[in-house]
């Protein structure tokens, strides 16, 4: 596997499979990876000749530079890990060789960008959609993977490829999870052994959502309903639990008729826990 620092030797590296005429697949990530992550890799394998996956903890989308602190690292793990599934090259520069010092430029998607966890974390999505942009224009990827368990951002980096006609093809890869049914996520390390066990009320909350869509029930009744389940969990303390149209992300008015996601931004000490399920009524 080529471990690229720079943007000019990752871009070297993509020109060789592109003259000998393979797909390429992209990967990006904020490393610390775990099997949600090889699984986007695994897919990816599975579509395209070739993969690049991409590590870096990407200051922009931090609003709290505590969060960004605290972010955990750990590059020799992750290359062991990433050459043991096969990829192929692995672009992590540090924060100077991404960003020029007088960059002056960023990417919005106005509608999306604004709301959800948009409002919980502003700026969040113009740091994501820059440096995706950036990563894209780099790479040259054919094909980019992102994980469903971060709706709202495949669906931003969907709009923004379309909006923007960027040639790359977006897959979104369903949520991978624990034994015990957490969502994996490389934050999950951060929570103390009873917050842990304290968050599987998530998936939990998710299960009773989906099961209670089926019923002819409105958004707001819903989330009313999810909200008193994981109320029953004292170290839960909930940000945000929507019900919107699993297309658009839009506020469903009446009942729910079509395809609904089930959004949830929990926090268990200070870490925040975010986890998604599409609820289908029919
Ligand atoms: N459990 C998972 N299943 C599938 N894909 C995942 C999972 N967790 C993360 N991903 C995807 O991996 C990519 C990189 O995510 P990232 O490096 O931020 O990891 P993360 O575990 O989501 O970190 P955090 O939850 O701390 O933000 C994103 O496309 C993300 O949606
Ligand atoms: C897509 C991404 C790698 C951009 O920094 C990040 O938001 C993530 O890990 O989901
Ligand atoms: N996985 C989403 C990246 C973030 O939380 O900043």
């Amino acid at each position: 596997m080529q471990i690229c620092r720079t943007k000019a030797e990752v871009r070297e590296a993509v020109r060789g499979y592109r003259r000998a005429g393979e797909h390429v697949g992209l990967v990006p990530t904020m490393g610390y990876l775990h099997d949600g992550h090889m699984t986007l890799v695994r897919t990816a394998k599975a579509k395209c000749d070739r993969v690049v996956a991409t590590i870096f903890v990407n200051p922009t989308q931090f609003g709290d530079s505590a969060d960004l602190d605290a972010y955990p690292r750990d590059e020799a793990r992750d290359f062991a890990l990433l050459e043991a599934e096969g990829v192929d090259a692995v672009f992590c520069p540090d924060v100077d060789e991404m960003y020029h010092p007088l960059k002056q430029t960023t990417v919005v998607t106005e509608r999306l960008e604004h709301m959800l966890m948009g409002a919980l974390r502003p700026d969040h999505y113009k740091g994501v959609c820059t440096v995706v942009t950036k990563l894209f224009n780099i790479v040259g990827a054919d094909e980019a993977f992102f994980g469903e368990k971060d709706y709202q951002q495949l669906l931003v980096l969907r709009t923004m490829a379309r909006d923007l006609d960027i040639p790359v093809g977006i897959n979104g890869v369903p949520t991978v999870r624990e034994v015990d049914g957490l969502a994996m996520s490389s934050r999950n390390v951060r929570l103390s052994a009873e917050d842990r066990q304290a968050a599987l009320i998530l998936n939990k909350a998710l299960a009773y959502g989906d099961y209670e869509a089926s019923d002819g029930r409105t958004a707001a009744d819903l989330e009313s309903s999810i909200r008193t389940f994981i109320e029953k969990e004292p170290r839960a303390e909930i940000e945000t639990i929507d019900v919107r149209d699993a297309a658009t992300l839009e506020p469903i008015e009446g009942q729910i008729t079509a395809p609904a996601v089930i959004l949830l931004a929990v926090r268990f000490g200070d870490v925040l826990l975010i986890d998604q399920r599409v609820a289908d009524p029919s």
